[in-house]
Formats: C-alpha cells, sequence, structure tokens
C-alpha cells in the first residue's frame, strides 16, 4: 500500500544482506577480479565507501583528528584509501614501512597524498593518541588467523583504553570472520565497523557484536553469493521499502492503528508508543487506555480512556476496544499494561482481531500466564525482550535454544507469530523459517521506554502495510536503531519517536 510497492514481498531481492563466510568472500572477490574488476578498484570502492560512512558517523561530533591504523595487509591498503577521504586532518600509524607494501595495498600507497603524515611504529602508547582523536581500525580483516602477535596485542589494548570512538574496516581486528571469536581474548572494541561487499558470520557471533557496534554495509560490485550463513537487514533494505506516500493519499489510506497501552501504574508507556506511532507515519492513532496520562499526548492522537476496575486492561475495557477495532487496520497491544485477573480475557479479545496484531511486553506475560487461550494463526507480530521470550517458551512448550536466531525462529514456529527477539542485533523470525539480523542501534537503546517506542513504530509500519508483517518487523527494527544512533548523550526513550522518524526521512525514495 504505502511503503511496499510489490504485491510480494521478493526473498532473493537483495543479494548482499546475505552473511556469509570469509572463503565465499573470497571467492567473490576472485570472480568480480575474473570478471574485469580490478583488485584495487574493489579496494577503492571499499574505502570510499567507508570514508562516507565515517563522515556520517563523526558529523556532529568534534573531531580534531583521524588516526588511522593500517596493518600490512589489503585491510590495511583499504585504510590508507580510507585516509585520503576523511576530510579531517589524519595521522597514519603503519606497522610497517608502506614502501613494502604488496598487490592493491601499494596502489593505495602510490595514491596516498603526500601531505598526510604517515608514522612507521614498533609499539604505541596511551601519548600516541588524543583526547579528540577519532581511530581508524585497517589493522587487520579477513586474513587474520591464529593467535594475534604481540605488536598487535599492544596496539589493540592501546587503542581500546585511548577512550577514543573506533571504527573499524570490515571486521575489527582480533575478531575471526568466520567464528565471530576474539582467539587471542582481544579485539578492537568499535563503535563502527564498516564491512565491505557483504556480511561476514562473525560479525553476529560470539564476540563479535560487542566488538564491532553499529555495522554498515558497503557494496563494492561483487556477485550474487550462492552459499549464505543467514540474513542481515541495511539501509538498503529499508530504502527498498519504504516510498513517499502518493500525494493524493489521505489520512485513511496511511495506515489506522488502535494503541491498546498504559494503566494506571505505566502511563508513560502509552505516550510514547502512540508518539512514535505518529511519527512512524499512521494515518491515525488511536490510544484506548484505562488511565489519562499525566505526560503532554499528541494533539493528533485520539484517545479513549476504557472502562476497568482495577485501573488496567480488563473484562470491563472489552466493548471498547472490539469497537475501536472495528476501525483499525492494525492493533498495537501490551505495552504499559500490567497485568491483572481480567488481562487474559482481553488478550483474547484482541486475537480475534483480523488483521496484523503486535503483542508487546505485559501482553505476552499474559499469553504466557494463560498458553491455552492462544489463538492466532498468523499476521501476529510479537516483540519479547528475552525475559518475556523465556516466559513465552516455558508456557508453550518451546525450547530455549542458546542460539538466539534458533530460539527466535521456534518461538516463531510455536506462536505462528513474527518473533522480534530484542538484543543486540536483534533477530526477526517469522514462522516460515526466514529470518534476519538487524544492524542498527547501540547501547543507548537499552533504556527505559525504548521497547514501546519500538512497538509503536512496527505497529504504525504494520497498519500502513498489513499484508507483509515480516518485513514490516524489520524495518521498524532498524528505524529504532537507527533512532538510537542519533541520539546525543542522554538520551532517552522519549526522544526516540522523533529520531526515528528522521531516519525514515533520511532513507526514503
Ligand atoms: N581482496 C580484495 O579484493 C578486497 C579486500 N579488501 C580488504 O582486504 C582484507 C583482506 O586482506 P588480506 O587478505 O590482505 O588480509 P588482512 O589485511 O586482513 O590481513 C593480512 C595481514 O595480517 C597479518 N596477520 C595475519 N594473521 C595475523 C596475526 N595472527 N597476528 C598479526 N598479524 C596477522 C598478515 O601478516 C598480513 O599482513 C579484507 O578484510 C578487506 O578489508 C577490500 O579492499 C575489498 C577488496
Ligand atoms: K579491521
Amino acid at each position: 500500500m504505502i511503503f511496499y510497492s510489490c504485491s510480494e514481498p521478493n526473498a532473493n531481492r537483495s543479494f548482499f544482506m546475505k552473511i556469509i563466510r570469509i572463503d565465499t568472500m573470497r571467492k567473490l572477490e576472485q570472480q568480480a577480479i575474473a570478471s574485469g574488476v580490478p583488485g584495487y578498484e574493489l579496494m577503492r570502492r571499499a574505502g570510499e565507501g567507508a570514508a562516507r560512512e565515517i563522515r556520517a558517523f563523526a558529523r556532529g561530533r568534534e573531531f580534531g583528528r583521524a588516526v588511522v591504523l593500517a596493518g600490512r595487509g589489503n585491510n590495511g591498503g583499504d585504510a590508507l584509501v580510507v585516509a585520503a577521504r576523511l576530510g579531517l586532518p589524519v595521522t597514519i600509524y603503519a606497522t610497517g614501512p608502506l614502501n613494502e607494501l604488496r598487490g592493491e595495498a601499494a596502489e593505495a600507497a602510490r595514491d596516498l597524498p603526500e601531505n598526510i603524515e604517515v608514522r612507521v611504529c614498533d609499539g604505541l602508547t596511551g601519548r600516541d593518541f588524543r583526547r579528540d582523536d577519532l581511530i581508524i581500525d585497517g589493522l587487520l580483516g579477513t586474513g587474520f588467523t591464529g593467535e594475534l602477535r604481540p605488536r598487535f596485542r599492544n596496539w589493540i589494548e592501546t587503542a581500546n583504553r585511548s577512550g577514543c570512538p573506533i571504527a573499524a574496516l570490515d571486521l575489527p581486528s582480533g575478531i575471526n570472520g568466520d567464528t565471530g571469536k576474539a582467539d587471542s581474548g582481544l579485539a578492537i572494541r568499535a563503535e563502527l565497523t564498516v564491512t565491505f561487499g557483504c556480511p561476514k558470520c562473525g560479525l553476529f557471533r560470539a564476540d563479535g557484536p560487542a566488538a564491532s557496534g553499529r555495522l554498515r554495509l558497503v557494496d563494492i560490485g561483487v556477485p550474487e553469493p550462492e552459499e549464505s550463513e543467514g540474513e542481515a537487514f541495511f539501509a538498503a533494505d529499508a530504502e527498498e521499502l519504504l516510498h513517499r506516500p502518493a500525494y493524493d493519499t489521505y489520512k485513511n489510506l496511511r495506515g489506522r492503528l488502535l494503541i491498546a497501552a498504559g494503566s494506571s501504574d505505566y502511563s508513560g508507556a502509552a505516550v510514547l508508543c502512540s508518539r512514535a506511532a505518529l511519527r512512524a507515519g499512521a494515518g491515525i492513532v488511536r490510544l484506548a487506555t484505562p488511565v489519562r496520562p499525566y505526560a503532554a499526548l499528541p494533539g493528533a492522537l485520539i484517545v479513549r480512556e476504557v472502562d476497568t476496575a482495577a485501573g488496567s486492561f480488563d473484562k470491563e475495557s472489552i466493548p471498547a476496544l472490539a469497537e475501536m477495532m472495528q476501525q483499525s487496520d492494525a492493533v498495537a497491544a501490551g505495552s504499559g499494561w500490567s497485568q491483572c485477573r481480567g488481562s487474559a480475557a482481553v488478550l483474547s479479545a484482541l486475537q480475534e482481531f483480523p488483521g496484523p496484531l503486535l503483542l508487546d511486553a505485559d501482553a505476552l506475560n499474559t499469553a504466557a500466564r494463560e498458553p491455552q487461550r492462544w489463538l492466532r494463526h498468523g499476521k501476529t507480530v510479537i516483540t519479547p525482550h528475552p525475559g518475556e521470550a523465556k516466559r513465552l517458551a516455558e508456557a508453550f512448550g518451546v525450547p530455549q535454544f542458546e542460539d538466539r536466531t534458533n530460539f527466535a525462529l521456534a518461538l516463531a514456529a510455536k506462536l505462528d507469530a513474527v518473533t522480534v527477539l530484542k538484543g543486540p542485533h536483534t533477530v526477526v523470525a517469522d514462522p516460515s523459517g526466514r529470518w534476519s539480523l538487524n544492524t542498527s542501534g547501540c547501547a543507548a537503546l537499552a533504556t527505559a521506554g525504548s521497547g514501546d517506542v519500538l512497538a509503536g513504530i512496527i505497529g504504525a509500519l504494520l497498519a500502513g502495510n498489513p499484508e507483509h508483517p515480516f518485513e514490516m518487523a524489520k524495518l521498524g527494527v532498524f528505524l529504532h536503531g537507527l533512532a538510537g544512533e542519533t541520539g546525543k548523550a542522554g538520551l532517552i526513550a522519549d526522544d526516540l519517536p522523533e529520531f526515528a522518524a528522521e531516519a525514515k526521512a533520511r532513507l526514503t525514495r
């Protein structure tokens, strides 16, 4: 309808989001070179793309200098390309003389502008970094094997200890690209990792997520991989899903969302969820809530206080909800509910909604309390954090796999619901067996109310595009992650809806 221009999502639409192993990446590079793209051209694309992403990362932050750590392999070659394009004063710390580099890296060294300072260093100390430095990690990429050599331990430890933000190229140095393990117990801790061609498995496994931070992907023009270890969701995927609404659209067409949220204890959750839904582009948002919140409500919101006996949704709320469901394209429920004896009956009533239903927070805890009442078949999105997922698993007899992807898939299959298992690289799993890992976001999202905002964003997307809950859940999680990234120090959940709207606007064609 609004966001999605195709009638059916194409499972093979964006090959570049396939997560692959290192040997597959090497094969793709060789294929690209064999088809006539020079190796140095691939490196140039990688470096230029990384510089673009790093400039975006640095925008609004006051870096005085970029310190580029360059190893002797092609990861170091990428770093030299980046150094020339950052638009910041640059100092390169190289592990060896640049005139000893080979292959594409030697070509990058040849093209390095002469005015860039290069220091060949054995070891680094804290004095080699300034407070306002941005560090670029081009020490080790996919060629890293075995134990870190002592000199690299010193470089990585010193960079991590400097307190300066680090942007890693392709992989955080020290992380095994396949297993994600920091085999020597040490790896660069990056805030941003810009990876090239296809995302590597190691970014999503073991120590990889904590070491790599938010991820960006640069398309360097390698062919589509045949092998894949899974899917990851990047900006290009969001761009594909987001389209400007038609000029002659109207509010009903942009999606009508009913939010059933809040209680006398948690009235703010209803406000966060509603605000997020409005900012995410729902045409009409109606809030059903037991208690009028203290916090200021957006004027655009339609609010109805529902009857309850105890200040949280119960049997008495059902007639109002049923009436409001008839005016809605999607329903999002559970944020700030708190639980009472009557909430199970409310959940049963909501499950009769024929369109997409998103269930969050205490709606999920309610389902876990009375699993025998679960009626839904399809068109459901659940957004559990790990604690809620555990309760659901116990109630519904779902094996609690340690691997989060398998766990989310098992929940999705059992409940016949798109499952958004929240955490670093949130997993979105579809009952069909498809799954995707999110790549946006940062620690700032681990804050009270963040989940209420996520529920509102996905709810709005579902209302606008009810036929594609899996795609809309992935998109909503991605936008929510970007919103967290744009936050300044002291970000709170109240800031997220506006930031999510800005992120969406940047990605909308
Ligand atoms: N080949 C290509 O076409 C492209 C490669 N690209 C870049 O090239 C990288 C791969 O390049 P390389 O294969 O040259 O490998 P890397 O540059 O990742 O690593 C090789 C270097 O690491 C050293 N090394 C390996 N294990 C070590 C250890 N345990 N301790 C310390 N040093 C160690 C090696 O001696 C060598 O100097 C990718 O990660 C990516 O950044 C990109 O430029 C895109 C195109
Ligand atoms: K690196």
